[in-house]
């Protein structure tokens, strides 16, 4: 008999985002329970069925009604409580059966983005032993690659023709690059953590060198689709495992 927790397709080869996000939300499943104690301990879920069917409630709405008073001044509860609730949105099911009240949302704000094309001879990454680097020289052996990473990291990494492996600091200096590709790093750091990253990567890329960011992308609703609920569950992960650490919308 078929279950809502069998696959609905073959899958060969390279999995689809909509798979990938499955099989990462049964991979990191203990954070729903996690976020949901927090909720309860924090009395979310009290105050937005107290606000009624109608009531729009902004984070902040929400964390000013908090009988909680914690010692991470008045940012860090709102920051947690907006990564909280978004993540228990996505779950619109357990949302549904637990609330008869309002619905939470987020503000949102316009933005902008545009294509670019890019022709790259040195591409520096961050990325651990260098696997994904190794994709892309194996695939475009005319790009040379520095994997670069903390020298305990690069002390295990294997080697890969057409992959150069560089130790340090990224909060210090990054190798020079046409372009600099990073896969997963922003996402752990704070707001303040990244303007520095990234001020270190302009420093070392040409006129029209890159930077080229791969992170998941936090929809600014969310929405009940394994795609949303993989995203913030791993935004979860990133506020309980690195201070700062969070998914991040397009804009
Ligand atoms: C989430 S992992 C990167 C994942 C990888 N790009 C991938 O696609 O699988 C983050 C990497 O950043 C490295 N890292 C952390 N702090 C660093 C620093 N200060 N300088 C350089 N690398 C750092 C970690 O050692 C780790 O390998």
């Amino acid at each position: 008999m078929a279950s809502s927790l069998e696959p609905h397709r073959e899958v060969s080869g390279e999995m689809d985002n909509e798979t990938h996000a499955f099989v990462a939300q049964l991979a990191m499943g203990s954070f729903l329970s996690m976020a949901l104690k927090t909720a309860c301990e924090l009395g979310i879920l009290e105050i937005i069925a107290k606000g009624g069917p109608d009531a729009k409630l902004y984070a902040t709405d929400i964390a000013a009604k908090m009988p909680t008073k914690t010692n991470a001044g008045s940012f860090a509860p709102i920051l947690a409580l907006n990564q909280d609730k978004n993540f228990l949105d996505s779950w619109s099911h357990l949302k549904d059966a637990v609330l008869e009240g309002g619905t939470a949302f987020n503000r949102a704000h316009d933005g902008t983005s545009r294509n670019c094309c890019i022709l790259i001879r040195d591409l520096t990454a961050s990325s651990s032993v260098g696997i994904t680097l190794h994709h892309i020289t194996s695939k475009y052996p005319n790009i040379k690659g520095i994997n670069f990473d903390l020298p305990h990291v690069i002390q295990c990494a294997p080697t890969y023709p057409g992959v150069e492996h560089v130790a340090g600091d990224m909060f210090e200096s990054v190798p020079e690059g046409d372009a600099i590709f990073m896969k997963g790093i922003l996402h752990n750091w704070s707001d303040e953590q990244c303007v520095r990253l990234l001020k270190n990567c302009y420093k070392v890329i040409p006129e029209n060198g890159k930077v080229i960011v791969a992170e998941f992308v936090a929809p600014l609703m969310p929405e009940s689709i394994p795609s949303v609920k993989g995203t913030f569950l791993l935004d979860v992960q990133m506020m309980t495992q690195f201070p700062g650490g969070k998914e991040r919308t397009k804009e």
